[in-house]
């Protein structure tokens, strides 16, 4: 008998997260996401991760309703779906996320969660791993970076956290010490956007005195004019292994790219297939970051990487806020994905809780070992998942409003992209 699909969840969550900061504000008390879980009729559970906020959790919603009795092997079928739901429900309309990533298309960023649970049911149901159902993994630890913010101490009138406040070199040194010495990072990626650039060039270079010889890469989300970003690059040469959006738009990393040697990489500028044309023929960048949460799953991503590989682009990995379910996702992407040479970015230091139960994903050396259980290797703990969707309802939280939010404390803060 063919499996068909049962019935669908979609479960909110939400976990705390400290006060990070970027250049559209400050990480709000508690970051959103949605479980999803595809059941089938012959027993079988297939984890997805994704955002949550409210427009998003509709859509997702409207896709759970009309799973049920497809056949979960047929993911171009699930495109069909998801495109014909969204086209009903929302008119083709596209989304943005966290007032940095917006998206012509709905599409992907809604399809995504379903089919890496589709894929994790078929490799429950055929005994593989994910990484073998994307071609096999060509490696069995997929190494990350670790992921500095400025930050404050606290939120407003909430408790300190043992992290501390990050707001100078020293701190950012004291913070990328801690990551290193309890992840193993071998690699350094730090969020700028928040202090004038001679600052955050300053901390960058703290960053190399104290790490020799360790890669970092600096991240101001856009933050700088075209010419700003020229002179950082200039002086960040040699220093830095790639600038990643130093400026809005691939006509503005355009001009910066044909200006520097450094390599430019973006997660703002090459979001979607389509912008792939244009930012290859005006040479905009030379790394794209992945994320299978918006380019529409994971199949979609390994097709990026192929692209990526066709055209000479480096491949690296953007992340959110994220759990487990996420995490074991982009292990599966990154191992059977060979053009990812670098280390992926990822928030999970940053996080307290789960909804994973503990002890497959564990950091060694700044790497994750690449589940070989049936799926993604993941479970659920419904316990722990009904922590955090309590949280969910009673947090108040229902859409990532960083600049809302930094205006609680900063009433005139504008986020500007190329403010400096
Ligand atoms: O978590 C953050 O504040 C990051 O700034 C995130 O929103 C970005 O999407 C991301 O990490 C990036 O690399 O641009
Ligand atoms: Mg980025």
């Amino acid at each position: 008998m063919t499996s068909r699909i049962s019935r669908v969840d979609v479960t909110p969550v939400a976990f705390a997260d400290p006060p990070l900061l970027n250049v559209v504000g400050v990480h709000q008390p508690w970051a959103l996401r949605a479980i999803v879980e595809v059941r089938t009729d012959d027993g079988l559970v297939g984890l997805g991760e994704t955002y949550a906020d409210e427009a998003h959790l509709a859509r997702l919603g409207a896709v759970a309703a009309a799973l049920p009795g497809h056949d979960p092997f047929d993911l171009h079928e699930l495109h069909r779906l998801v495109a014909e739901v969204l086209g009903r429900e929302t008119g083709g309309a596209g989304a943005s996320f966290g007032g940095m990533l917006d998206v012509a298309s709905a599409v992907p960023t809604v399809e995504s969660p379903f089919e890496v649970a589709c894929l994790d049911v078929i490799g429950r149901a055929t005994g593989r791993p994910v990484s073998d159902l994307l071609g096999g993994a060509v490696r069995d630890r997929v190494p990350f970076s670790g992921y500095l913010f400025y930050r404050w101490a606290a939120h407003p009138g909430g408790a300190e956290d043992p992290w501390g406040a990050a707001l100078d070199p020293d701190a950012v040194v004291a913070q990328a010490r801690r990551m290193v010495d309890g992840w193993g990072f071998g690699s350094l990626k730090l969020k700028g956007g928040v202090l004038p650039p001679e600052q955050e060039c300053a901390a960058i270079e703290a960053l190399r005195d104290a790490f020799p010889g360790v890669p970092l890469r600096l991240d101001p989300n856009g933050a700088w004019t075209p010419e700003t970003s020229v002179a950082v690059a200039r002086r960040l040469t040699g220093v830095v292994e790639y600038l990643e959006d130093p400026t809005p738009g691939i006509d503005g990393m355009a001009y910066v790219a044909a200006r520097t040697e450094v390599p430019l990489a973006t997660n703002m500028c090459v979001i979607a297939f389509e912008h792939l044309p244009p930012a290859i023929a005006a040479d905009a960048v030379q790394i794209v970051l992945s994320d299978h949460h918006l380019w529409g799953g994971l199949r979609a991503s390994a097709l990026l990487g192929g692209i990526a590989q066709t055209f000479g682009l480096g491949l690296s990995m953007h992340s959110n806020s994220h759990l487990g379910v996420s995490l074991a996702a982009m292990v599966h992407l990154a191992a059977a994905t060979p053009g990812l040479t670098y280390a992926c970015d990822t928030h999970y230091p940053w996080k307290t809780q789960d909804v994973v139960a503990p002890g497959v994903l564990a950091f060694e050396g700044g790497a994750v070992a690449v589940p070989t259980g049936p799926g993604l290797g993941v479970e659920l703990d419904r316990d722990l998942l009904g922590v955090l969707h309590e949280q969910y309802l009673t947090c108040g939280v229902r859409r990532r409003e960083d600049t809302v939010y930094m205006r609680t404390v900063q009433p005139d803060f504008v986020a500007n992209t190329a403010r400096w």
